[in-house]
C-alpha cells in the first residue's frame, strides 16, 4: 500500500520530519478499539497501542486522542510491539462534543478532504438532522456535501433532492442507491488518488452499504432493518477503507441522537418534538419585545435580551432557542422550495398537454 494513495503528501511529510529516525515509521489509522489502533503503513497493517507520552497528552486534551484518519508516528520496539508516539497535525477533523465543554470534544474522523452528510430518502429525510450534521461537516474544515441514499426506494428521488438542495445553498447534493449502483459514479471526484471522503449520518442511513458499494467488496457488516423501519446500530468500528479509484472512504459510527452535537447536557433529555414546547417561556417573553420581528440580537426594547441581562434566562438557553428558530426557518425554506418545484413540474406538464392537443 503506498502512503501517497492513503493521502500522504508534503504537508504530512514535513510534519513527520522531526520524528524521522530509526524505529519510527508513519502510518494512517484505520480503526480504533479502546486505545488500540489499527494502522495502515507502507509495509502492511500494524496494531499499535498508545505510548506513555500520548496518554499524558490525552489526559490534558481529549481531542489529542487518535482518531480514524489520523497520521501517526509508529515506533516499533525490539520485541516487535508497536506504539503510537505522536499524531501529526490534522488538516481537518470532525469533532463531536460529548458534553457542553469544547475541551471535551472527541475527533471521530481526521484528515478527510470532503465530508458527506449521509441521509436516506426513505423513510423521509429529516431536514433538521441534515442541517445539524451539515454544520459539523462545515466545521471540520473539509468540503461538505450531501449524499441522499436509497434512491431506489422512493418514486420521486430527484424532486426530494431538489427540495432539500434548495435550502442548503452552496453544497453539492448527490442522490445514490447502493442497491442499484445509481449515482455512485458521481462520487468518484471525491475519491481520487490520495483523497479521503468521510461519511457522517444517522444509524441506518446506509453508510456501510455505500462503503461496500464504493469499495467493491463486502468490507463492512450491514444488518437488516428492525421491524419498525429504524436502522439498527450495526457499525461496530470506525473504518478507513481504500477504494479501487485510489482514495479512501472513512465511515463513522451511526449517530443516533438527532441533536447529538449542539445540544447541551441538560437539554439532551428533551425529545426533538418537545423542543418547541421547551422554549415556550422564551416565546412568551418575545411577545414583550418592541418589534414584532425582533431577532433579539441588538434591537431596542428587546424583552428577551433584557431577561438575559437580568439573569432570568441564560445566554446559553437563548443560543439554543436561536438554533431552533434557524432550523424552523430552514424548514420553511425547504417547503417553499418544494412548492416552487412542484409548480415547475405542473407547468411543464400542462405545457406538454397543450402541445399534444
Ligand atoms: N432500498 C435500499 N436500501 C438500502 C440501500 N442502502 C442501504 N439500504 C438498507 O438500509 C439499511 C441500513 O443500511 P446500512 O448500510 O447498514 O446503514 P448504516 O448507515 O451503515 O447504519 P449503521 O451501521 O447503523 O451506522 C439496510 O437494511 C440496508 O439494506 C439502498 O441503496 N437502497
Ligand atoms: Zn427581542
Amino acid at each position: 500500500m503506498s502512503l501517497a494513495s492513503l493521502g500522504w503528501d508534503a504537508h504530512f511529510s514535513d510534519a513527520y520530519a522531526r520524528f524521522n529516525r530509526r524505529g519510527n515509521k508513519p502510518g494512517r489509522i484505520s480503526r480504533v478499539d479502546r486505545g488500540v489502533c489499527t494502522v495502515l503503513t507502507e509495509r502492511g497493517v500494524t496494531r499499535a497501542s498508545l505510548a506513555g507520552r500520548m496518554l499524558g497528552i490525552i489526559a490534558k486534551d481529549p481531542l489529542a486522542m487518535p482518531s480514524v484518519g489520523d497520521w501517526a508516528v509508529i515506533k516499533t520496539w525490539s520485541d516487535e510491539r508497536s506504539t503510537i508516539e505522536a499524531i501529526l497535525p490534522r488538516r481537518s477533523a470532525i469533532v463531536r462534543s460529548s458534553s457542553g465543554r469544547a475541551a471535551e470534544g472527541q475527533a471521530i474522523a481526521a484528515n478527510a478532504d470532503s465530508v458527506a452528510v449521509v441521509e436516506a430518502l426513505d423513510p423521509d429525510p429529516d431536514p433538521g438532522r441534515i442541517e445539524r450534521l451539515m454544520a459539523l461537516a462545515h466545521e471540520s474544515g473539509a468540503t461538505p456535501l450531501l449524499i441522499l441514499t436509497k434512491a431506489d426506494a422512493v418514486p420521486d428521488a430527484p424532486l426530494l433532492a431538489a427540495d432539500l438542495a434548495g435550502a442548503l445553498g452552496d453544497v453539492e447534493v448527490h442522490t445514490v442507491s447502493a442497491h442499484t449502483g445509481d449515482g455512485l459514479d458521481a462520487l468518484a471526484d471525491y475519491l481520487g488518488p490520495g483523497r479521503t471522503l468521510a461519511l457522517i449520518g444517522a444509524s441506518g442511513a446506509g453508510k456501510s452499504s455505500l462503503v461496500n458499494a464504493l469499495a467493491g467488496t463486502s468490507v463492512m457488516v450491514t444488518r437488516a432493518l428492525r421491524a419498525d423501519g429504524r436502522g439498527r446500530h450495526t457499525t461496530s468500528h470506525r473504518a478507513l477503507v481504500p477504494v479501487p479509484s485510489g482514495g479512501t472512504i472513512l465511515d463513522t459510527p451511526g449517530l443516533r441522537l438527532v441533536g447529538l452535537f449542539d445540544r447541551r447536557p441538560g437539554d439532551a433529555t428533551v425529545p426533538a418534538d418537545g423542543l418547541a414546547r421547551a422554549f415556550e417561556d422564551l416565546d412568551e417573553l418575545a411577545g414583550g419585545c418592541r418589534f414584532r420581528d425582533c431577532r433579539h440580537e441588538s434591537e431596542p426594547d428587546c424583552a428577551v435580551l433584557a431577561a438575559v441581562g437580568d439573569g432570568v434566562i441564560t445566554a446559553r438557553r437563548l443560543e439554543n432557542w436561536r438554533k431552533l428558530q434557524r432550523e424552523q426557518s430552514f424548514e420553511r425554506r425547504r417547503i417553499e422550495a418544494r412548492q416552487r418545484n412542484q409548480r415547475r413540474v405542473t407547468k411543464s406538464r400542462d405545457r406538454d398537454k397543450a402541445t399534444r392537443r
